[in-house]
């Protein structure tokens, strides 16, 4: 949800409330919008403010809500009403402005934030797009070469940076609330056309296709296959070539097709996962409390049990002829999982830690979980060892010897 009050008896203070980080919730939504009705009714409040709760201004959309069907007030419709108000709105940032929460920000008229706060539009790394207005308002607002960097590496950076950049208009090391009610109530009476970043051209540089091309050959091979970082030239791309209006469809076009992806959902899952992983601890001090002995697993275990049975697994797949060689296996590894290209690929990897010891391992973890059954050696690992474990390189012609002798 989302708090009102009224300060000094003229600055509305519009405050998300929705913990740990106040994501835009379909609550958050409904409250920012019922408030923002309230500012434009009441004639006593001359300017708005809006923060967040407990010192942190907002960490974007909220990704729980993207697994399921999406209610309340949309958040783009609700940004552009807040730029549109005639009284002036200073976003009050302190902890978190991302993704969504410094896209509503950017519909704010001013942006005051705490030194240390932390800004940026990280729906990349999300396998998704700013799509509440980001890639068409951050462009306008601080050059394309800029925004092109932010938004295709999905970086946070400090409100210090961002007052360079032209993101924010003051920072502080005070209170930014203090100092947003502060100036709110200063700039009243000031022209607001100049502040509607939505209204504004976008500055690009005189060889913009260049850049934009340079670019988006640099986000292919950082990110090969990656959707999101392509996706988001592309809306970059409209911002420079397309008014306002038709830069939000085409935000919000690409936006529908990452929003579905195998590609969103992953990386979804993966933000929530690397969190749950962190809250481990805690787990154990809940085993602790009831007494209960957790079997303990060495991180060797765990790495070795998840690493060498996908090897085996290759083994299974060479076996069957459903790869032609290790390097059909590996390549997709590298390029379609992200598996570091410094370790080759599984297949590659197996060699080099040894065959032999791969063998010795997964016959070691078989023998204490026998109900397992990936940790069952494959029979060409096997082969592979008796055969002297040849070199990787080596596997290709092994395996064609392998498949006619077996069919004599
Ligand atoms: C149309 C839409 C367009 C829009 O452009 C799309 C977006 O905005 S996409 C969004 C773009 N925004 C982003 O990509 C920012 C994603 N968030 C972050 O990068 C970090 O969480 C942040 C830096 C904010 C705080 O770091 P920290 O202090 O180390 O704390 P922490 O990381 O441990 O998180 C604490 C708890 O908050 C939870 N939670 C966090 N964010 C969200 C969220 N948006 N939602 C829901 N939940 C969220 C997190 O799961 C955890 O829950 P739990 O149950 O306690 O495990």
């Amino acid at each position: 949800m989302a708090s009102y009050s009224v300060l000094h008896g003229s600055v509305a203070l519009i405050t998300l409330q929705n913990p740990p980080v106040n994501a835009l919730s379909a609550a958050v939504r409904a409250g920012i919008t019922d408030a923002v009705q309230r500012t434009l009714k009441d004639p006593q409040v001359t300017s708005v403010v809006i923060c967040g709760q407990n010192g942190r201004f907002c960490g974007g959309a909220d990704i729980r809500e993207f697994g399921g069907s999406m209610s309340g007030p949309p958040l783009v419709p609700m940004i552009n009403a807040i730029e549109a108000m005639d009284k002036p709105v200073v976003a009050a940032i302190e902890g978190v402005a991302l993704g969504g929460g410094l896209e509503l920000a950017l519909g704010c008229h001013y942006r005051i934030a705490h030194r240390q706060a932390l800004v940026g539009l990280p729906e990349v790394t999300l396998g998704l797009l700013p799509a509440a207005g980001g890639s068409q308002r951050l462009p306008r607002l601080i050059g394309l070469p800029a925004a092109l960097d932010l938004i295709t590496t999905g970086k946070h950076i400090l409100a210090s940076e961002a007052l360079k950049l032209g993101i924010v208009d003051q920072v502080t090391d005070g209170n930014a609330l203090n100092m947003a009610v502060e100036f709110a109530r200063r700039i009243v009476g000031k022209p607001l056309d100049p502040r509607r970043i939505s209204t504004l051209p976008c500055p690009s540089p005189p060889d913009v296709d260049f850049l934009l091309d340079r670019v988006l050959a640099q986000v292919r091979k950082r990110a090969r296959g990656a959707l999101a970082p392509v996706a988001c030239v592309g809306a970059l791309r409209a911002a420079v070539f397309l008014p306002f209006a038709q830069g939000m469809e085409k935000e919000r076009e690409l936006m529908g097709a990452l929003f579905d992806s195998g590609q969103a959902r992953a990386l979804q899952y993966a933000f929530f996962s690397q969190r749950l992983v962190s809250q481990l601890e805690n787990h154990c001090c809940y085993w602790a409390r009831y007494g209960l002995v957790p079997r303990h697993i060495a991180p060797e275990e765990i790495l070795e049990r998840c690493l060498y049975a996908l090897t085996n697994e290759g083994f299974n797949i060479l076996q069957d002829g459903m790869a032609a060689g290790p390097e059909d296996i590996d390549a997709i590894y590298v390029f379609g999982y992200g598996w570091p290209r410094h370790r080759g690929g599984p297949m590659f990897h197996a060699g080099q830690v040894g065959l032999a010891r791969v063998l010795e391992k997964l016959e070691h973890y078989q023998h204490k979980h026998p109900d397992v059954p990936y940790l069952k050696p494959s029979p060409l690992l096997r082969r592979l060892v008796a055969a002297g474990s040849p070199a990787v390189q080596k596997w290709r012609e092994f395996l064609n010897k392998d498949r006619v002798h077996s069919q004599l």
